[in-house]
């Protein structure tokens, strides 16, 4: 077994009442099916006093569901349920949940595909040995998203214990959109923020927290590379070489023109926070993590520690070429000038501003998915 510390879920997840020598190991699967692609999450907890969460057995698949939106295959979704079968022993098959919560990819379908896609998945869940609860498939709202990432980062690095008095703000960059997600220390945080979306409320440990928390569909990594290029289709397509050519210009013309193109896709789009405190750092992830490993600012297994200004000088290098690294992608210089324009220009962090690039903790996956098994074990009621 992974040497993960235990992690106390107290209060919750609910005691299992089981018959004596019944296995005291448990159970619990999470699909991710995101914009860019769908993952598995196997959950193992052991039943102690009471539940704690043991380990993570992650494995993702490239690409997203909506890339098959036209094509009935369930491949992936098939694929990764055998993971799952390989993960968990056959004798807890059948008690042993399987949900589905879908992001940016389906949000931006027609709604009739999307649904089209989500039968399929609940078709295939079905005819699986696992157990599959009621509302076991479907998309998550954007919000909801935020939430979920901000109780799973803050429950990782132990923040949410009844005592504990800080909190970690999160920054979550997907293919598809991008959520922010703090506790406000001021009221005018609150008070500020559009009355629609951006404040949201759920129950935990006996306590109510309000969090400012959006969802921007559409400022995804992917999403923002498209819309730049002014060339979304009616159905967000464009053909991949029309890209890959703007892409190239932008790293010809220079930091400062690409900062201008990328501008008009952050600027009276991202509302800015009245604060942004939260406690000390902000925990940043997915394409956050996977651009700065590309630019060589951290290490792609530990992560690490990062200005602001940080990604805002490696852009600069990468678009000017000024750097020994050689950009993987024609697209790095266009990415890390969008994450250093919604950073500073979106959001409004400050140049000093700290974040903690993550990829795991304890071994788990930094992603709204924990946060949604927990939901779905104790309702943590977001309202
Ligand atoms: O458990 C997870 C879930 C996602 N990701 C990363 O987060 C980004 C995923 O964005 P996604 O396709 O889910 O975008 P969305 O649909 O949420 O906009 C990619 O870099 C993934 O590699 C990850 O590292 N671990």
């Amino acid at each position: 077994q992974v040497e993960t510390p235990l992690l106390d879920l107290s209060g919750v997840l609910p005691s299992l009442s089981r018959p004596a020598n019944h296995s005291l190991i448990f159970h619990a699967v999470m699909f991710d099916a995101g914009s860019t692609g769908t993952r598995i999450h196997v959950y193992t907890f052991i039943q102690k006093q009471l539940p704690v969460l043991d380990n993570e057995m992650f494995h993702s698949i490239k690409p997203g569901l909506s890339a098959y939106a036209d094509s009935p295959e369930m491949v992936t979704v098939t694929l990764l349920l055998k993971v799952a079968r390989r993960a968990v022993p056959r004798l807890d098959w059948k008690r042993t949940p399987l949900v589905l919560r879908a992001t940016a990819g389906l949000r931006l379908l027609p709604a009739e595909k999307a649904q089209t896609l989500l039968d399929q998945v609940q078709h295939v869940f079905d005819e699986s040995p696992f157990l599959v609860p009621d509302g076991s498939v479907s998309i998550m709202d954007g919000t909801n998203e935020g939430i979920l990432a901000w109780i799973s980062l803050n429950f990782l690095t132990g923040h949410l214990n009844a005592n504990a008095k800080k909190t970690v703000g999160i920054l979550d960059l997907g293919g598809g959109s991008t959520q922010i997600t703090f506790l406000p220390k001021l009221k005018k945080t609150v008070e500020k923020a559009p009355v629609a979306d951006y404040v949201a409320r759920f129950d935990f440990f006996n306590s109510t927290f309000e969090l400012y928390s959006h969802s921007y569909l559409g400022n995804g990594i992917m999403a923002a590379r498209l819309a730049t290029l002014g060339a979304v289709g009616a159905e967000g397509t464009v053909l991949n070489a029309d890209l890959r050519v703007f892409c190239h210009r932008c790293g010809h013309a220079g930091y400062k023109l690409c900062y201008q193109e990328v501008l008009k896709v952050v600027k009276g789009i991202i509302h800015q926070p009245y604060e942004l405190k939260d406690s000390n750092v902000f925990f940043a992830f997915s394409y956050y993590f996977d651009r700065a490993v590309d630019a060589g600012l951290i290490d792609g297994v530990q992560g690490g520690m990062l200005q602001v200004r940080d990604f805002k000088k490696r852009a600069k290098e990468v678009c000017n070429k000024t750097t020994r690294y050689l950009p993987v992608s024609p697209f790095l210089c266009m990415d890390l000038t969008y994450i250093a324009c919604l950073l500073k220009d979106g959001f409004g962090f400050k140049d000093g501003a700290m974040l903690q690039l993550t990829k795991k903790v304890n071994n788990v996956e930094a992603s709204w998915a924990l946060g949604a098994m927990l939901d779905h074990f104790h309702n943590l009621k977001l309202h």
